[in-house]
């Protein structure tokens, strides 16, 4: 395994004279760790696909370098990279059984039969694969098959980066809540880098260490799953992570203080050097607005609805223009179908042109 530099990594499929905001994949300078479990995640479109193939060989960026362990290997093919890729769909050998399909990578390499039997039962164990060790790949369900699939790019030890494209698309349900949690053990036990593209955020925030967020071809934030809950660095990270998402509202921002709509609400921070001219919002999780009954001082929304979701409501709230998440706590109900909206100021972020402002204490 390897640690892997991304240096001013770009690519266009449209050559390298397309203006940059089209290119597919914006310039990017990065580490990814020895052993770190990644997740690459983003909607679909903002260029996840791209890198993963600019990683692992099969494009060519039009700039930049890719350093393995500070080596220069952007002109090496996929194969002298030494990776191990995991598609969407099962790529295995129908014909072959299970168990010579997950030693193929080994035998190709010319490993010696000893240490490709205990890779191979090893292995096996850790994807609960041993009870078809002889059995013909191909009378195998699709889940089986891709079960195999995960089984022959994990099987190298040896390997810079094992890459994960969407691997459980064609994974069943059920199947799919074990697999990720296996994954994860996996990752423990094999001590590999492990780089996993997806646009679910269940399924990365469950699987990697580091979650590594694109949108519009560009890298927006890396951190961990906590990182990106309680500090999203750009306002998509805070929309597109946590469920609901993160609430953007307009709003004039002076000192410690925003103002919405007239009303005032108490920052944690202080903002007094915001760029001129940038388009200014606050961000705040639904986890921290309550609804409460309306009083002189606070925001008044209307409530468009509660959800119930068990352990927590969260109402849904019209402000203005705007619509906006709040909590909902236990007893509370509304007669005229108003509330007024109750902040937490330390968990307010301050946002210019969508990028996060740092306040000072
Ligand atoms: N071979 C190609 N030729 C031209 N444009 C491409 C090609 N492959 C991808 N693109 C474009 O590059 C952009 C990024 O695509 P990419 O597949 O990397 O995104 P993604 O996040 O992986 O999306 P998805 O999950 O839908 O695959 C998109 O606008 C896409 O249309």
């Amino acid at each position: 395994m390897a640690r892997i530099d991304l240096v001013d990594l770009a690519h266009s499929y449209g050559g390298n004279d397309a203006p940059q905001d089209s290119f597919a994949l914006k310039p990017v300078t990065m580490t990814w760790r020895q052993g770190g479990a990644y997740a690459l995640l983003g909607p679909s479109g903002c260029g996840k696909t791209t890198l993963l193939n600019v990683i692992s060989g099969i494009i060519t960026p039009s700039r930049g370098k890719i350093l393995f362990d500070g080596q220069d290997i952007t002109p090496l093919s996929t194969q002298k990279r030494n990776i191990a890729q995991v598609f969407q769909f099962p790529v295995i050998y129908d014909t072959m059984r299970v168990g010579q399909n997950l030693a193929f990578p080994l035998k190709n390499r010319g490993v010696p039969k000893a240490e490709i039997d205990k890779r191979v039962t090893e292995i096996a164990r850790l994807l609960d694969l041993e009870p078809y060790l002889n059995r013909k790949a191909t009378r195998l369900t699709a889940d089986a098959k891709q079960k195999i699939s995960l089984g022959r790019g994990l099987v190298r030890s040896d390997v810079a980066a094992v890459l994960f494209d969407e691997p459980l698309t064609v994974i069943d349900p059920e199947l799919k809540w074990q697999l990720r949690s296996k994954l994860k053990a996996l990752h423990r036990e094999l001590d590999l880098t492990m780089i996993y593209v997806t646009h679910d955020q269940t399924e990365a925030l469950t699987f990697a260490d580091t979650v590594v967020v694109m949108h519009d071809g560009r890298v927006v934030q890396s951190g961990t799953p906590a990182e990106l809950f309680d500090k999203p660095a750009h306002t998509f990270v805070g929309y597109f992570i946590g469920s609901p998402g993160m609430n953007i509202i307009p709003a004039e921002v002076r000192g410690r203080e925003a103002k919405v709509g007239g009303h005032v609400i108490a920052l944690g921070r202080s903002y007094d050097q915001l760029p001129a001219g940038a388009k200014i919002e606050i961000g705040v999780r639904p986890e921290f607005v309550d609804v409460v009954a309306p009083a002189p001082g606070l925001l008044t929304a209307k409530i468009e609805r509660i959800d119930d979701l068990g352990r927590i409501r969260f109402a849904r709230t019209r402000l203005g223009d705007a619509k906006l998440a709040a909590r909902a706590p236990a007893g509370f109900t509304s007669s005229d179908g108003t509330a007024g909206l109750k902040f937490d100021p330390s968990h307010i972020h301050v946002y210019a042109d969508s990028l996060l402002v740092e306040g000072a204490a």
